[in-house]
Formats: C-alpha cells, sequence, structure tokens
C-alpha cells in the first residue's frame, strides 16, 4: 500500500510539469551513437510514446552517421568528413538514403508502435516535409568547401507536421531533404535538420539526445562536463580544439536557433534510463544547457 501511495506521490509531482508542457512541441534529435544502442534506444522511444500520451507534442528528428558509415564500409567507400559532415558523391547519397530515410527511419516507426504509440515516417518518398539547397562551407583561406550532395534546410512544411501531432500521431523525421528547384536530394546533418525543424515549429524545447552526457572540457571524461555553454565559452572550445568532430555542427546549430527563439536546448545523454523525461518533468535537468 505504502509503495501504492508513493507512486501515486510521484505522479502528483509531476502534474506541474505536465500542465506547463501540455500541447507543447518538443523537438527530440535522436543521435546515430545513441541508435546503436537498441536497449537505450527503445527506453528513448518509450519516454517519448509517455509524453505524447500525457498532452506535450513531441517530433522526432534522426540521424544514423554510424549506420550510414557501416553501410559505406561494407561498400568499401572510405567516409570523408569535412568540420564534421560527411562528403556525399553519388555513390554515398544512395547508401545515405538507403539507412536514413529506408531502414532507421521505419525501425524507429515500428518501434514506437511497439510499445504502443502511434507514429508517422516522414521519409522522403511519399513525404517529404524538409526542403533546402546545397551548402557549402567557408575553408580557411575563404575559399568555399564543397561537400558534394549535402543541404541546408530552407523550408519545413509546418502544416503536415503539427497536423500530425494534433492527431496524436508522432512524427518521425530522416536528416535528408528535396532541392524544390532542381529535385535533386541532400545529405543533412542531423543536428542542423533538427534545429530547422525546432525553429519552424516554433518549439518550445530542442532535446539532442545522444552518446555523451553533455559538452565536456575533456571530450573523454564525463566528470568535466559543462552544464551552461554560452556563445563565448563555446566559440573558444571550438578554436582550441576541445569541442571536435560531431560536436561542431551540433553546438554551432544550437547557437543559431537560440538567437532565431527557440527557448530551450539541451544536449543529454540518450543512454542514461529516463533522461528525457528527467530533462523535461525536473528542476533539476541533466546534460548541457545552451544559452546565448
Ligand atoms: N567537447 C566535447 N564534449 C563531448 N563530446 C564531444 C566533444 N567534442 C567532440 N565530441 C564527440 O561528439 C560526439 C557526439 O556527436 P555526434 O558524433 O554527432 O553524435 P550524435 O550521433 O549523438 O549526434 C561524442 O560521441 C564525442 O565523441
Ligand atoms: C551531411 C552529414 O554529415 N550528414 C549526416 C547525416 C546523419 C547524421 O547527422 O547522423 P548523426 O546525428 O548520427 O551524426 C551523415 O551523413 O552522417
Amino acid at each position: 500500500m505504502r509503495d501504492a501511495i508513493e507512486k501515486a506521490d510521484v505522479l502528483i509531482e509531476a502534474l506541474g510539469w505536465i500542465r506547463r508542457f501540455r500541447n507543447k512541441v518538443t523537438v527530440i534529435k535522436l543521435g546515430g551513437s545513441v541508435m546503436e544502442n537498441p536497449d537505450a534506444l527503445r527506453h528513448c522511444l518509450i519516454d517519448i510514446v509517455f509524453m505524447e500520451t500525457v498532452g506535450m507534442r513531441p517530433v522526432v528528428i534522426h540521424g544514423g552517421g554510424a549506420a550510414i558509415s557501416r553501410a559505406m564500409a561494407e561498400a568499401k567507400i572510405e567516409p570523408n568528413f569535412i568540420q564534421g559532415r560527411r562528403y556525399t558523391d553519388d555513390a554515398t547519397l544512395k547508401i545515405v538514403e538507403e539507412v536514413l530515410a529506408g531502414q532507421v527511419c521505419s525501425h524507429i516507426t515500428q518501434e514506437v508502435e511497439d510499445i504502443g504509440g502511434r507514429a508517422m515516417s516522414l521519409n522522403l518518398d511519399p513525404q517529404c516535409v524538409l526542403f533546402g539547397e546545397r551548402m557549402t562551407l567557408p575553408g580557411e583561406n575563404g575559399e568555399e568547401i564543397d561537400l558534394g550532395h549535402v543541404g541546408n534546410v530552407t523550408e519545413v512544411d509546418r502544416a503536415t507536421i503539427e497536423n500530425l501531432c494534433y492527431a496524436g500521431q508522432v512524427p518521425i523525421i530522416p536528416s535528408m531533404c528535396i532541392d524544390k528547384k532542381t529535385g535533386q536530394k541532400l545529405n543533412v546533418n542531423a543536428d542542423t535538420a533538427a534545429n530547422a525543424v525546432a525553429e519552424a515549429l516554433g518549439a518550445e524545447k530542442l532535446v539532442f539526445l545522444s552518446d555523451v552526457n553533455g559538452v565536456r572540457t575533456d571530450k573523454d571524461d564525463p566528470d568535466t562536463l559543462v552544464h551552461s555553454l554560452n556563445r563565448e565559452k563555446a566559440e573558444a572550445m571550438i578554436k582550441s580544439g576541445q569541442i571536435a568532430s560531431g560536436m561542431i555542427p551540433k553546438v554551432e546549430a544550437c547557437l543559431e536557433t537560440l538567437a532565431r527563439g527557440v527557448s530551450k536546448i539541451h544536449i543529454i545523454d540518450g543512454r542514461l534510463r529516463h533522461s528525457l523525461l528527467l530533462e523535461i518533468y525536473t528542476n533539476t535537468g541533466v546534460g548541457t544547457e545552451i544559452v546565448l
């Protein structure tokens, strides 16, 4: 009896948070790294189904970088990353589409359904909600670095995503877009895609589920977690090399999105059980909060 009363107490404690986030959109980016761990992925999806059930509106954007690299190795193609982005030629794009819009998107959608939620995959065919254009990166001497079929999201089909949320479905979006002018499919860094969607939807929160507990001053030491990261500190850490690889586009995109109105952005460890619920339904929060 005592146990049951304690459980009811916990539910009541969450009531204030549930009310606060009711009907508010939270964009959740599922990183390829956390998806490498099936148990962690399942628990993240259970939390997402919980959120939807209590009236929040979760929208999922996923990557799958590790799975793409594995498929490339099988095809004997060497991955080439430039400033955290994958150089994408024709053969690589074919693999990216098969893995992201095909396997990963279907897998997540099916898992949500298996857990008892309702999900809709918004992969490129037949339903695409992300549109964009080819991008380049600035080189050290001001020259443009070509990335092949890599794009930036410039337009989001907000109505389709919101209609699904209102209908109680969780939209599952892979990090690819279509160039409306040319019809060309483009590979998009999943962190920048998540930021574009959060901004377009005016999301209350954007949460990155990764395989690290947040941004660290020593990337290999979890005890060096930075709880709150502002622009000045982030830029210094990128320059010094403390923030490296996939963390560079993640942090850069977060800073841009904050400047455009999404109020809360967090990078948390998707392998920590219920990290998503802890982030949303407790005062203390977990991981790194990015602030301006
Ligand atoms: N300063 C840092 N703090 C934490 N992780 C870092 C840092 N710099 C680089 N990383 C790397 O960034 C990775 C997370 O980014 P990424 O590979 O894009 O993962 P995800 O698939 O979750 O988006 C970590 O696994 C870590 O190796
Ligand atoms: C252009 C670019 O780099 N695209 C990424 C898309 C997937 C991704 O970002 O996945 P994670 O979130 O797991 O890193 C890639 O090809 O790996």
